[in-house]
């Protein structure tokens, strides 16, 4: 193996008559004034012996420098196959390397530096590096079993060095964007993530609004013994408007706000509106209560009317406090006027109310589960979500920045609250680029740019990067891209991170799993496959797989039928009425449909009759 053809300081061409070269595989170029850079190989090409100067794989010409070259240094070009491959140089180099300096693969540990940025006990093992299977035999015991593969439906051991991310960089590069079309490995990717995360105790606020992060079942049978690892204890589920949600008590007009323009943006008169309205520890019926009187005496043609009715009909209570009361709607009347605004506040109101969101539990269980350095996994449907995460991601925000806060200017702060990392699928949802108005995004930018300080940081994974927030893309440190097609996407990708025109070119092909990590932390783009998961989410099941499969429900169906059998076309109802007597309510089409299955499945057999068209019997 040398080095053909012109070089410069950043790229050489490489040929070889044994050796085939691989993507991204790592080679010494053996030239001592410039202390044997490393390159890494970023284009392969095999020259066909009969067509000097043309690829074999795509006729493209390969540069006739090198081709000049070959022959000059021995290579013969009409009788033997040439393996060239295009270099880049990963050091930075002040001169050009010498053509015909002798190239050979590195052992581990002349590359460990380039590869490794921290040990897998310090760091979180997501996969392997491509390209870097050659190492696999010199690599030191403790990065050998870190990474196992899943290929076509198994498990296979870890070839090549184990990617590990150093996750306490993320101080100074905060942020990491997992991007990919649908399929590309996205979700298990961030899946990956997550239980390297948990491993670490870190405590995690998940939002899922595909209900499909749960890390309590093994992934596969086949994982390695030392490997296998599940996570029920340390993680807590919650769905909002079930066990999580809103305290009405503790929110403030602004809070409130927030969740009303969720539902559809409000304006300010609406805004001013709430504030006069809402009371300090006001319960949702109160403020309800409050709201509805208000709309009642601004439809009342005329103020007297509305007092006699409404002191006629609340007579329970003290008189003072009903006067009070009124005086409280009258002085309101003057602040709102508009019966509209007022309306447009109800209907937002209720609409949050009917979901649910209103629980007096709150947030408490999501703070107790991260002061736990637990993954707390918040479920719910993308529009509950994106009203949710506005509120506690600003509530706990808030609570971290007002710890810390205390801590820099050493008081003494009334609660620990520790840093945090959030993550979500969909961010495109949460923090969407344009105009429209979602109050997640706030708080998403927010964290984006000012997060780092207070040890809040974001893994913000979505199909549609061109669909994410500018400002909150431009502060994903580091990105994890898989898959990806439209052209809108890549452009982003090509702005937004330092990979070369090269790896672009790639990520529509790549195969699922398989994808890029671009990180300041490493300083280059680093191909990587990502580890088999430990743990799966519950619906894994293909549907068409589900299609095909006898539930319990069937299976005692289709028993009942077996006893029934031989069965036609006259005594059809009483098999009918043996499934009835047994639970089991099916029209005359489903009991044909079983019976067609069971012919499939090989379990009966269907014969034709003249007289009552087909009849089923035992095969
Ligand atoms: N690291 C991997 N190793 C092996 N197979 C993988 C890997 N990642 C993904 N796959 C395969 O690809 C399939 C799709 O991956 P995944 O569900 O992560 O796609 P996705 O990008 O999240 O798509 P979507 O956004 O549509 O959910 C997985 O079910 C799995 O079979």
């Amino acid at each position: 193996m040398q080095v053909v053809g012109m070089t410069n300081e950043r790229e050489v061409w490489i040929a070889s008559n044994t050796e085939k070269f691989r993507l991204n595989e790592l080679v010494i170029i053996e030239d001592e004034e410039l202390n044997n850079p490393v390159g890494e190989v970023i284009e392969t090409y095999a020259l066909n012996p009969f067509i000097p100067g043309v690829d074999e794989k795509s006729s493209i010409l390969v540069d006739q420098e090198v081709v000049a070259s070959l022959s000059s240094l021995g290579y013969n070009l009409e009788e033997e196959m040439i393996y060239t491959a295009k270099v880049r140089i990963l050091s930075e180099l002040f001169y050009p390397i010498s053509t015909g300096a002798k190239v050979r693969y590195p052992c581990f540990a002349e590359v460990e530096e380039l590869l490794l940025k921290t040990s897998p006990d310090k760091g979180l093992a997501l996969g392997v590096i491509l390209g870097t299977e050659g190492l696999t035999a010199s690599l030191p015991l403790p990065y050998r079993r870190v990474a196992p593969l899943y290929e076509k439906g198994e498990i296979k051991p870890q070839t090549g060095v184990p990617f590990i991310f150093d996750y306490r960089a993320m101080n100074n590069y905060p942020h990491i964007g997992v991007f990919g079309g649908s399929g590309s490995g996205k979700s298990f990717g961030l899946r990956v993530l997550i239980e390297e995360l948990i491993k670490k105790r870190v405590p995690l606020l998940v939002f899922d609004p595909h209900y499909e992060m749960s890390f309590n079942e093994v992934f596969h049978p086949g994982l390695p013994d030392d490997f296998k690892e599940t996570f029920a204890d340390r993680c807590l589920i919650l769905t909002v408007g079930d066990d999580t949600g809103v305290k009405f008590e503790a929110l403030t007009p602004a809070d409130l706000c927030n969740l009303l323009s969720a539902v559809s943006p409000i304006t300010e008169a609406m805004e001013n509106a709430v504030t006069s309205i809402l009371e300090r520890g006001d319960s949702f019926t109160t403020f309800n209560q409050r709201l509805n009187d208000l709309m009642s005496l601004l439809e009342s043609p005329n103020d007297d009317d509305f007092k006699k009715s409404f002191m006629a009909s609340c007579q329970n209570i003290d008189e003072k406090k009903r006067e009070a009361y009124l005086n409280r709607l009258m002085a309101l009347k003057k602040q709102v006027g508009q019966l509209s605004t007022l309306k447009s506040i109800n209907w937002r109101l209720n609409r949050l109310e009917r979901q649910g969101i209103f629980r007096d539990q709150g947030i408490r269980q999501i703070e107790e589960g991260l002061k736990a350095q637990k993954a707390v996994i918040v479920r719910g449907s993308i529009w509950m979500l994106k009203v949710y995460a506005a509120y506690v991601l600003r509530s706990l925000y808030g609570k971290r920045r007002v710890y810390r806060d205390a801590l820099q200017k050493g008081e003494r702060a009334e609660e620990k609250f520790p840093p945090f990392v959030v993550v979500t699928d969909e961010a495109h949802n949460f923090a969407p680029r344009g105009e429209q108005n979602v109050p997640s995004r706030r708080e998403i930018r927010e964290i984006a740019q000012e997060g780092r300080k207070y040890g809040v940081f974001l893994v913000l994974a979505t199909q549609r990067p061109a669909l994410l927030d500018d400002t909150v893309n431009a502060q994903l440190n580091t990105k994890i891209i898989f898959r990806t097609v439209r052209s809108h996407d890549l452009n982003v990708i090509r702005e937004e991170t330092d990979m070369g025109s090269e790896e672009i070119k790639r990520l529509p092909y790549l195969p699922s799993g398989t994808g890029f990590v671009s990180s300041p932390v490493f300083g280059r783009t680093i191909p990587i496959r990502v580890r088999a998961a430990k743990t799966s989410s519950p619906h894994q099941i293909n549907p068409f797989d589900e299609l095909e499969t006898v539930d319990e429900r069937d299976g005692e169906i289709m028993n009942i039928i077996k006893e029934c059998l031989p069965v036609n076309a006259s005594n059809l109802v009483d098999l009918i009425q043996r499934l009835e007597a047994c639970g089991f309510i099916l029209s005359q089409e489903r009991i044909i449909n079983y019976l067609d299955m069971m012919v499939e499945r090989g379990e009966i057999k269907r014969e034709e009759n003249r007289i009552v068209g087909y009849i089923y019997r035992l095969a």
